[in-house]
């Protein structure tokens, strides 16, 4: 078994980390070079940060960020947020970041995926896909793929779109689902498995980390190859070391 990775995401509004519930109700968690310099100190494996509120005049502060966070970790950093063009990507690589992670701007011009990969190369485009399950305009209930902040629902079915990215050339696809976001009652297991047993790159599950056992379930039912987890971190309930020597006595490869 691959070693799974456990990944602390830092969402950041205004240079500061937030965390909500289901993407609202956001409140300050911290300053975020701080808690990312924290993370990789007590064993995470990457680091996510996340503009969730990325305007243009916010790109900035990501690259001022980015900058700051590289001098202070040394662990592999993913950096998402409202970016949409090669040269967006050329800036938060050339600033330190290893990853970027690209959301709304896919959905709008899916070529850009494939424009980035054969630029930059796979192995530092991730596609994040926000999900909610949701009644649709026929009366079906499925996976939707929402944009913005998570505050636009497309017409895009989670599966179908979670391959086509891998077709494009997503090296991996970062999973949010909505629905347990800031829930602590679990990742979403069934439809991670399902993306992931479709899938031949990384899937990174996100939303609703809140105990140890979260993280085993979603190695093992849902078939994930790294958690990512935002509340259980910042407010210090779970700590990376304890979690990783609980993961290894269930069996879970993971580097301690
Ligand atoms: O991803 C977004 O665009 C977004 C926007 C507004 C608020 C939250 C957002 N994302 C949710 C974050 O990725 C969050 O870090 C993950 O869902 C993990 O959250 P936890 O359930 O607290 O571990």
């Amino acid at each position: 078994m691959l070693t799974k990775r456990i990944i602390p995401c830092l969402d950041i509004k205004d240079g500061r980390t937030v965390k909500g519930t289901n993407f609202v109700n956001l409140r300050d968690a911290g300053d975020p070079v701080e808690l990312g310099a924290i993370y990789a100190e007590q064993g995470a494996d990457e680091l996510v940060f996340l503009d969730i509120t990325a305007t243009v005049d916010n790109r900035k502060t990501l690259i001022d960020l980015v900058r700051n966070v590289a001098r202070n970790v040394n662990i592999p950093f993913t950096v998402g947020g409202g970016i949409s063009s090669i040269e967006d990507v050329s800036a938060l690589l050339n600033a330190g970041a290893d990853k970027v992670s690209i959301n709304s701007s896919a959905v709008r011009r899916p070529e850009l995926i494939n424009e980035l990969a054969l630029q930059f190369g796979s192995q530092c485009i991730i596609v994040a896909i926000d999900t909610r399950f949701i009644v649709t305009e026929n009366g079906i209930s499925e996976h939707i793929v929402h944009t913005h902040g998570g505050r636009k629902p497309t017409a895009l079915r989670t599966l179908a779109w979670a391959k086509e990215v891998e077709e494009r050339g997503a090296g991996e696809i970062l999973l949010t689902s909505m629905d347990t976001d800031g829930t602590k009652a679990g990742f979403a297991n069934e439809l991670t498995a399902a993306i992931s047993g479709n899938s031949s790159i990384p899937i990174i599950a996100s939303g609703g980390a809140g105990t140890m056992e979260h993280f085993n379930e979603v190695f093992t039912v849902g078939k994930a190859d790294a958690g990512l987890a935002a509340s259980i971190f910042h407010f210090k309930e779970i700590d990376i070391i304890e979690l990783k020597e609980y993961l290894r006595e269930k069996g879970i490869s993971v580097r301690l």
